[in-house]
């Protein structure tokens, strides 16, 4: 996968938020995003993941021009987001969306499904009014909603159901590219193996390109190609999901798996303190005052991602490092995640009684689980 063109090019993206005091004044800045290159190849998935507060959602929200960045480029598809006219970047959209956290909060209350789902295909111009209908009830359809729904409202539905609506209306424009912030986190945990189970799915069968923002590694683990890890506004390591997993580089990535309960701790001490403040970022490697291996080198020298063009870590030390305990697969979470994922995927009838319950295989509006 590794081998497609990339679809999206990041190249030394900068977003700081000014800082300001009661009357107004600047007084410094957040540096949410602070230089980061990156590339996804069409038709794979990279997951970005790190800590509360480290960018991820900034880098999205840049990646695909929504907000705009003070330094650097965004390339879709070889072209220069940067350089399009409003007009030209407004037809460009069609291409790449994104799906947010809250579905509660990201569909308009007073929109019926319908509506919310036909939104994109009039503004982009994709159907002609007569065969709307219809185009909504295939991607209902397609995210296992029934075309009845279609004249429902948001407040009658699940929040699985309604992330299922999200997906389908960002679907709707036919885009390459979507990005999911966070898009199970705010739901069930059962729910999330479905609406897991779907975007795979709709990844394969569309060849969709996915940027997944996620701090839960389960997830990650099982959906990405690729892992941006981020620190502070910075990637601090990317590579194939598998080689993170198992041999991560960076010591704040073992910290990060080290902190999932049961993870090897002899290679991966437990992450230390607090994250230092964006506004004023560590001298020379931003992770120093939390890595037990530091040494001075690291407190004078900002660290480069370096290590070869696959598997990358901004880490002096990376060569150095005791080696990294692999993380067993039921310590991240990954072996739940597999068996309630086999669970939807075969349908309660197949399962043993006692895993039977309420599932969103039949989605029923209101009243309906999670
Ligand atoms: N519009 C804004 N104005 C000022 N500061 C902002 C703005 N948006 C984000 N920030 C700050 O930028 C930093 C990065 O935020 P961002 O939401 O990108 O991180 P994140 O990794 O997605 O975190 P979370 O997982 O909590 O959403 C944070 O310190 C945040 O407070």
């Amino acid at each position: 996968m590794s081998t497609a063109a990339p679809l999206l090019e990041l190249d030394g993206l900068v977003k700081h938020f000014p800082v300001r005091d009661a009357l107004g004044r600047r007084r410094g800045a957040v540096r949410a995003v602070d230089g980061v290159s990156l590339a996804v190849p069409e038709g794979s998935v990279l997951a970005i993941v790190g800590e509360s507060g480290c960018g991820k959602s900034t880098l999205g929200r840049l990646a695909l021009r929504l907000i705009e960045p003070d330094a650097g480029t965004v390339r879709f598809a070889g072209e220069d987001l940067g350089a399009l006219s409003p007009r030209a970047l407004r037809a460009r959209r069609r291409d790449m969306q994104l799906i947010f956290q809250d579905p509660f909060a990201s569909l308009d209350p007073r929109m019926t499904v319908e509506d919310a789902v036909a939104e994109p295909l009039r503004l982009h111009g994709i159907v002609p009014r007569a065969k709307e209908r219809e185009r909504v009830a295939e991607l209902l359809a397609r995210v296992g909603l029934r075309p009845e729904h279609a004249r429902r409202w948001p407040h009658e539905f699940s929040g699985g159901q309604r992330q299922r609506i999200a997906i389908a209306r960002a679907l709707a424009s036919g885009p390459r590219l979507v990005i999911g912030d966070e898009p199970v986190s705010a739901l069930d945990v059962s729910v999330q193996a479905q609406v897991i189970n779907l975007l795979q799915d709709l990844i394969r069968d569309l060849g969709l390109t996915f940027v997944l923002i996620s701090h839960d590694l389960a997830v990650v683990r099982h959906v990405a190609d690729r892992v941006a890890v981020m620190y502070l506004g910075r990637i601090v390591e990317e590579g194939p999901a598998e080689a993170v997993f198992a041999a991560p580089r960076h010591p704040y990535t073992r910290a990060l798996l080290a902190a999932v309960p049961g993870q090897g701790r002899a290679a991966a001490p437990p992450i230390e303190g607090d994250v230092p403040s964006p506004i004023a970022p560590p001298p020379g490697c931003r992770f120093h005052p939390r890595c037990s291996f530091a040494e001075a080198l690291c407190r004078e020298l900002d660290p480069e991602l370096a290590g070869g063009a696959a598997h990358r870590a901004a880490c002096h030390l990376q060569d150095r490092l005791p080696p990294a305990v692999a993380p067993a697969e039921a310590d991240t979470g990954g072996e739940r995640l597999r068996r309630l994922q086999s669970f939807f995927r075969a349908g309660p009838a197949q399962q043993a009684p006692a895993a039977t319950g309420t599932t969103e295989a039949q989605p029923e509006p209101s009243g309906a689980s999670a």
